[in-house]
C-alpha cells in the first residue's frame, strides 16, 4: 500500500506533517508514505509546479495526501508555471473528475457557524464537484477588442459525456445517503448549463428513488446559508462546487474543517484510486506561524485510508478522535481557540 505525499506550499506543509504523524501512529502494516515535491515549492527547485517525477510517484501510489499550492511569489509567473497549475494538472492528468467535499457540523460546534445555531446544527450534506472539465479547463487568453481594448477570455463548456459520469457518481452517492439530490447550475443564462440539466434529468430515469431537483447557482449560495439542513447531496460544475464549498465551510465553522476526496474510475488492489486534500489553500497570511487548523487535513488523510486504501475501521477512528477532541474544546484561532496546529494534531494523536 502506496501513498504520495504532497505537502505544497505554504500551511500545506504544517497541516499535512500532522495528518502524516496520525497515519503513521495507526502503523498499518505493509504501508509506504513517499514524498514528493508539488507547486511553488516545486517549481523554485525544478523549474516546473508539477515535475514529472512527482507525477510518477503520484501514479504509482494508491492515493495522495495533498496540503495545498500557492505561492505569492509566484503570482506574476506565466500561468502554465504558477503552482496552481499542479493541482490542476494531477487533477485532469489522474482523471479524477469527482469531488466529494462533505459539510457537517460537529457536535459542540454548532455556536462556532457563521450561522444561528439552531439553523447550523442541521447540516449535513456532500457537495459533488466535477472537476476536470468547466471553465477552468476551457480555452483561455487574452485578445484584442475591436474598440481596441485588451479582454481576458476562459471559455465555459461542458460535454454531455462529462456530465454524465458526474452525475452518476452524485446519484450513487445520494442512494446511500437521504436520496436527495440537488444539481445546482445557471441554466436561465448559460448554455453549458442548460446541457448540465438536460443530462441530470436524463440520468435520473436511472434513479428513480432519489429526489431531484435543480437550483440556481445564486439561489443555491442563499438556500445554503438560510436553510442549508435541506441539502443531501449537492451537485455542480468545477467553478460553482469551487464557491459554494468554501462558503458551505464557514456554515459548518471554519474552512480549516473540512476535507476532500477527488475520485476516478480506475481501481487499485485496495479501493478506488484518488487525491485528497483540505479545501483549503496554502493560506499565506498564517504559513509559518504553526496556526493553521490541520482538522481538514486530518479528516482528508480519513477518507483517503477508507475510499483508497479498504480501511474503514482505522478511518473510523481517526474520524471519531477528531471529533472528540473538538468536542473536547481544543480548537484553533480559526474557531475562536488559542491552539495551535501541532498542539491540535497531539491532541488527534492523543484520542486516537
Ligand atoms: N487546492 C489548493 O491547493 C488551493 C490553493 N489555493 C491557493 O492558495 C493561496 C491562498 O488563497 P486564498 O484565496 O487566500 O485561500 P485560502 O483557503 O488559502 O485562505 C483563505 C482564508 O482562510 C484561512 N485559512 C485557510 N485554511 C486555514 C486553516 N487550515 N486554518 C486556519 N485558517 C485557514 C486563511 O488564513 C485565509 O485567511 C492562493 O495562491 C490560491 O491560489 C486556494 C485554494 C485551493
Ligand atoms: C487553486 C484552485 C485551482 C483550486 C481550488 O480553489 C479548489 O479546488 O478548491
Ligand atoms: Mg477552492
Amino acid at each position: 500500500m502506496k501513498i504520495a505525499v504532497l505537502a505544497g506550499d505554504g500551511i500545506g506543509p504544517e497541516v499535512t506533517r500532522e495528518a502524516v504523524g496520525v497515519i503513521e501512529r495507526l502503523a498499518i502494516p505493509g504501508l509506504e508514505m513517499t514524498d514528493a515535491l508539488v507547486g511553488g515549492v516545486a517549481y523554485k527547485a525544478t523549474g516546473h509546479p508539477l515535475p514529472p517525477e512527482t507525477l510518477e510517484i503520484a501514479r504509482a501510489s494508491d492515493g495522495i495526501l495533498f496540503g495545498a499550492v500557492g505561492d505569492p511569489d509566484c503570482d506574476s509567473l506565466e500561468r502554465h508555471l504558477r503552482p496552481e497549475q499542479a493541482i490542476l494538472g494531477l487533477r485532469k492528468a489522474l482523471t479524477l473528475f469527482a469531488n466529494l467535499r462533505p459539510a457537517k457540523v460537529f457536535a459542540g460546534l454548532e455556536g462556532h457557524s457563521a450561522l444561528r445555531p439552531e439553523v447550523a446544527g442541521a447540516i449535513d450534506l456532500v457537495i459533488v464537484r466535477e472537476l476536470n472539465g468547466d471553465v477552468y479547463f476551457g480555452e483561455k487568453g487574452f485578445r484584442t477588442a475591436a474598440n481596441g481594448d485588451r479582454e481576458g477570455y476562459d471559455v465555459m463548456s461542458y460535454s454531455d459525456s462529462e456530465v454524465r459520469r458526474i452525475a452518476h457518481v452524485a446519484f450513487r452517492t445520494a442512494m446511500g445517503r437521504a436520496r436527495r439530490l440537488c444539481s445546482v447550475d445557471k441554466a436561465n443564462v448559460l448554455e453549458t448549463s442548460q446541457l448540465w440539466r438536460d443530462v441530470v434529468i436524463e440520468v435520473a430515469q436511472e434513479y428513480p428513488e432519489v429526489a431531484l431537483e435543480h437550483m440556481y447557482v445564486d439561489n443555491a449560495a442563499m438556500q445554503l446559508v438560510r436553510a442549508p439542513g435541506k441539502f443531501d447531496v449537492v451537485l455542480t460544475g468545477n467553478l460553482f462546487g469551487d464557491i459554494l464549498s468554501d462558503q458551505a465551510s464557514m456554515c459548518v465553522g471554519s474552512i480549516g474543517l473540512l476535507a476532500s476526496a477527488s475520485l476516478g474510475e480506475r481501481e487499485t488492489a485496495h479501493g478506488t484510486f484518488g487525491l485528497y486534500e483540505p479545501i483549503h489553500g496554502s493560506a499565506p497570511d498564517i504559513a509559518g506561524k504553526g496556526l493553521a487548523n490541520p482538522m481538514a487535513t486530518i479528516l482528508s488523510a480519513a477518507m483517503l485510508l477508507r475510499h483508497s486504501l479498504g480501511l474503514a475501521a482505522e478511518a473510523d477512528r481517526i474520524e471519531a478522535a477528531v471529533a472528540k477532541t473538538l468536542a473536547d474544546g481544543i480548537l484553533g484561532g480559526d474557531l475562536g481557540g488559542s491552539a495551535g496546529t501541532t498542539e491540535i494534531g497531539d491532541a488527534v494523536l492523543a484520542r486516537l
